[in-house]
């Protein structure tokens, strides 16, 4: 598979009141296309700050970003961003939330008609038909959270970012929408990379697990293979020895190699 999104030796610094304040050092990964990558790691590790990068909404302190082999230098449609509250435009429908991103990326060279298919079909994709007229305000966080999905989605992005997409959710929702998420997934193979806290997630959804050590100067302290077969199911994977040496070897990283007390 072809390297997709590359950072090469990155540091990231931010020169706070109190100084200068290193988030990230030494960041190397290579994420493939068609490859579903999750980054995980303590709270304040430098999670979002990555995917910022990537989505070129925080530019490196040293070290460079590339996607698809071009420098990333600010954000673009290639990168699309799913943030952990859906951040939908309130006076918009469903539909009308998605056919803004869809013109943005596609209006200059599509008519109408190809711009509603689009449309359409991104709501079909997370299965929204039947909401498409609602305002977001008049549906619950989960389907806010799928519509922030279909609109992501709806852009044809080379690479999905999704920021704790799930975070907000009741474990119930959170849970409707990995298996969702796990399906479109396969239908799309999209290329993704995710931050999340939740170790079950990662391993339910990912090819790679990127674990995070502990900042200030957080980097990448080992990646985790996850080789379980696709189509992936949450109830077999509940009895399978795989999944749970998997998620063993991430609870692992966390809480014995890289343990951080409560503050
Ligand atoms: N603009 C900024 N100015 C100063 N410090 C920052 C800034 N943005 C992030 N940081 C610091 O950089 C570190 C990494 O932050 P980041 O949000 O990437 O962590 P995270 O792993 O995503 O955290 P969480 O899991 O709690 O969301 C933190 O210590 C944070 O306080």
């Amino acid at each position: 598979m072809e390297r997709f999104v590359e950072l090469e030796n990155v540091q990231k610094h931010f020169d706070t009141k109190k100084g200068r304040f290193v988030a990230l050092q030494d960041i190397n990964l290579t994420i493939r296309q068609g490859e579903v990558v999750s980054l995980i790691g303590h709270s304040g590790c430098g999670k979002s700050t990555v995917l910022n990068i990537i989505a070129g909404l925080l530019e490196p302190s040293d070290g460079i970003a590339l996607c698809n082999g071009r420098e990333i230098d600010g954000p673009g449609p290639e990168r699309a961003v799913v943030f952990q509250n859906h951040s939908l435009l309130p006076w918009l429908s469903c539909y009308g939330n998605i056919l803004l991103a869809v013109e943005r990326v596609f209006g200059a060279k599509e008519g109408k008609a190809q711009l509603a298919a689009r449309t359409d079909a991104a709501l079909v994709l997370v299965g929204l038909s039947h909401a498409r007229d609602k305002h977001p305000h008049e549906i619950s966080g989960g389907m806010k959270q799928r519509v922030g999905i279909a609109r992501a989605l709806a852009m044809e992005p080379k690479v999905l970012l999704m920021d704790e997409p799930f975070g907000a959710l009741d474990a119930l929702t959170r849970a409707n929408l990995q298996d969702e998420m796990v399906k479109i997934v396969d239908a799309t193979g999209s290329t993704v990379v995710m931050v999340t806290h939740d170790v079950d997630e990662a391993v339910l959804l990912s090819d790679r697990i990127v674990m995070m050590t502990n900042g200030p100067a957080a980097t990448v302290g080992e990646i985790l293979d996850v080789q379980l077969p696709r189509p992936r199911n949450r109830l077999a994977l509940a009895n399978d020895a795989d999944y749970h040496r998997y998620r063993s070897a991430v609870l692992d990283f966390l809480y014995q190699k890289h343990r951080r007390d409560a503050a």
